[in-house]
């Protein structure tokens, strides 16, 4: 008996049946375009099919070259790319798997040198201004959407997503935002839905009932002059009509001003935009984002929000998600954190997706985690992201490893992260490590500081003993309202009205958000839908709203040296969503400040030579950390195999993603 009934309750799509109610969701991972990316895509997809995936669906596809996302992003559009694409759905099939192939078409969202739209519109995210689509090549560009997708069926896909959200083409036409045509694609709603409506009914014609059309379906756009609710149902309902077989949700265009898939946003936050779409519509509805737990899966499908829950990002972090929640294994499930910094990070960086928590997601073939040869000894000094990534690995490869933690609990910089309200998913990477010690036998030795000589009777020394903050050359650094970032962070309460923070990079972004939090769960949906101005019932266009600023318990001054812009360093997908959570907080942010130092009345600066007092009850020093690796020296005169990884080996790239990635690549080699 599952633990998650509604969960594993099997549903049936057109002509599929699927073993349970979850849908891998679309992403593209880079690979399409990477030498031998379909071989690696084939690794890929086959090992979350054969760990219950029930159905995938591919990474956007362009239909046509106009489409792409990018300069050379993948196309299907001619037979001879076929065969690629078979490597990927054979892989699928042979492990029991369905696969459907997404096709999109970026229009005015495409980094190329000539963007197409329905109008000329410039995207906010976009240099290039589109040009606009001729009415011959409106029907052209549904003729390559028909033709890609019968080049998928040729490749064996068991159907295809029509990408029609998040901003791209299919939306653009849709909403008077970006469809200002005088002809039969433009004008009244009947107009601007015909584009997609027509797709799925040609794709229907010319493919038969055996074959899956999902509709990817923007339900709530959180942009101005975006759809309504009534809008999104005339639109489910047409695209019914003309023969998907199962809409999907999509949640904000990219171009919007409201985060939609970063850690800050409550779990499932959406799915009540799916749940108003159920009783309009026959066909089964795929709610999505934020949903990345068995227990937040079941209760959204038990409370009727959809028939089916898409997640992407889980099945980067756990391939077994599906086998860990069906076999009642929910606590070794590798939690999917919504840092975004090694998935979409990645792709907006042009470099291959993979995870932070899980290193081998897109690089299966590559970093193969493989019995060792012969099992030795491991001493691994430091339970920190990077130690505890080392621990493990070894462990599951049959070493015998012994984990050494000087404080008191595990975790290092995690037990900061996890207690910044919009991180509190740090602490299930923390549960999942924990569980993995425990499973794998390590031994855990807390509070304890190993010596050389100690270390000495290990065949092979990890040293993960991460950083300690950097102390500033200050006159006044001494002074009693001067506090750490991990002080501040550990006794938040001991924190005065009026803080100066010192250092506007990662961390002083977090303090910042932490001290200026005004108390109500972080991942409570109603408060943060105030907060960002969220209409889940979308009766407003797009389903804005005015946003509610947050009484805030303190007044924060961040600073910082340099004359560039504060925040270096966070992640190219959630930056913004940081620099806007603390605009709305009140937060000031001062640039070029030259430190003078702390008395009773606060922090002195120098800002373009004049001086400045910053009204201050606590300082709090966030200016950097210094690696701690006192013992190396004499562990190498001792002739002890030492690894230095994490913060240990390099305090100024000091990074999860970064630690997590050498502790498993240092210990799948020893
Ligand atoms: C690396 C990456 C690539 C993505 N690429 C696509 C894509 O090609 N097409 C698409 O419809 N959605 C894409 N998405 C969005 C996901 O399908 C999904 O909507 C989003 O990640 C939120 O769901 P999650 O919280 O389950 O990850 C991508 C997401 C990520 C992280
Ligand atoms: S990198 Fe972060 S957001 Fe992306 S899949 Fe991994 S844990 Fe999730």
């Amino acid at each position: 008996m599952t633990a998650y009934p509604h969960l594993f309750r099997p549903i049936t799509l057109g002509h599929l049946t699927l073993p349970n109610r979850v849908l891998m969701g679309s992403m593209h991972t880079n690979l399409e375009e990477a030498p031998n990316g379909f071989e690696r895509l084939a690794a890929f997809y086959a090992e979350r099919a054969r760990e219950g995936v029930g159905l995938i669906v591919t990474g956007g596809i362009a239909p046509n070259p106009q489409g792409a996302v990018f300069q050379g992003a993948a196309t299907l559009e001619r037979p001879e790319q076929v065969a690629d694409h078979r490597k990927v759905t054979d892989a699928v099939h042979a492990e029991q798997g369905r696969i459907c192939l997404q096709i999109l078409h970026a229009g005015r969202y495409a980094y190329t040198s000539e963007p197409v739209a329905p109008s000329p519109i410039q995207a906010p995210i976009n240099p290039s201004t589109p040009r606009e689509l001729s009415r011959d090549e409106v029907a052209s560009t549904i003729d390559d959407y028909v033709r890609c997708a019968s080049l998928a069926r040729e490749a064996g896909y068991d159907g295809v997503e029509v990408m029609g959200s998040e901003g791209y083409l299919i939306n653009q036409f849709i909403c008077r935002r970006t469809n200002r045509r005088e002809d039969e694609w433009g004008g009244d709603l009947a107009n601007r839905i015909r584009f997609p409506v027509e797709i799925v009914r040609r794709i229907r014609a010319e493919l038969g009932d055996d074959f899956l059309i999902v509709f990817r379906l923007s339900m709530i756009d959180l942009v101005e002059e975006g759809s309504t609710s009534e809008d999104v149902v005339a639109l489910g309902r047409a695209v019914e009509k003309a023969g998907a077989d199962v809409v999907n949700t999509g949640i904000g265009w990219h171009e919007a001003r409201v985060p939609t898939i970063v850690t800050s946003v409550p779990r499932a936050a959406f799915s009540e935009v799916t749940r108003r779409m159920r009783d309009a519509l026959s066909i089964p509805l795929i709610t999505t984002n934020r949903i990345n737990m068995p227990e937040v899966a079941e209760r959204v499908l038990a409370e009727g929000q959809a028939d089916m829950v898409s997640m992407a990002r889980p099945f980067l972090a756990d391939p077994a998600w599906i086998a860990k929640a069906r076999d009642g294994r929910s606590e070794e499930i590798n939690t999917c954190i919504a840092c975004n910094q090694a998935c979409l990070d990645h792709t907006f960086q042009g470099k291959l997706t993979s995870c932070l928590v899980n290193p081998q997601a897109c690089h299966e073939t590559e970093l193969v985690i493989e019995p060792a040869g012969e099992a030795r000894s491991v001493a691994v000094v430091g339970g920190g992201p990077a130690g505890l990534a080392a621990a493990v690995t070894a462990a599951r490869r049959g070493h015998a490893v012994t984990l050494f933690e000087r404080q008191s609990e595990l975790g290092g910089q995690f037990n900061y992260a996890r207690r910044i309200p919009g991180k509190e998913e740090f602490d299930e990477t923390l549960r999942y490590f924990r569980v993995m010690l425990d499973r794998h036998q390590v031994s855990v030795r807390l509070g304890m500081a190993p010596s050389v000589h100690d270390l000495r009777a290990f065949d092979e020394v990890v040293l993960a003993t991460g950083v300690r903050p950097r102390r500033l050359d200050l006159p006044g650094i001494d002074h009693p309202k001067v506090m750490s970032y991990p002080a501040a962070i550990v006794h938040a309460e001991r924190v005065g009205p009026r803080v100066a923070i010192i250092g506007a990079g990662g961390i002083g972004f977090d303090v910042a958000e932490l001290l200026t939090h005004a108390g109500h769960p972080a991942l409570d949906v109603e408060a943060w839908c105030e907060e960002w101005g969220v209409d889940l019932t979308v009766s407003t266009p797009g389903g804005l709203r005015e946003p509610r600023r947050p009484t805030v318990p303190r007044r924060v001054t961040l600073l910082q040296r340099k004359t560039s812009k504060p925040g270096k360093g966070l992640g190219t997908t959630t930056g913004w969503v940081h620099r806007a959570s603390l605009r709305h907080r009140g937060v000031e942010t001062l640039v070029g400040c030259e430190y003078v130092g702390v008395d009773d009345e606060g922090l002195h600066i120098r800002q373009d030579g004049e001086p400045r007092l910053i009204e201050a009850d606590t300082v709090v020093v966030c200016a950097g950390q210094e690696s701690v690796r006192d013992d190396l020296e004499a562990l190498h005169e001792a002739g002890v195999s030492v690894h230095v990884i994490g913060g240990a080996d390099k305090a100024a790239e000091l990074d999860a993603k970064r630690a997590i990635d050498q502790g498993t690549r240092v210990a799948a080699a020893l």
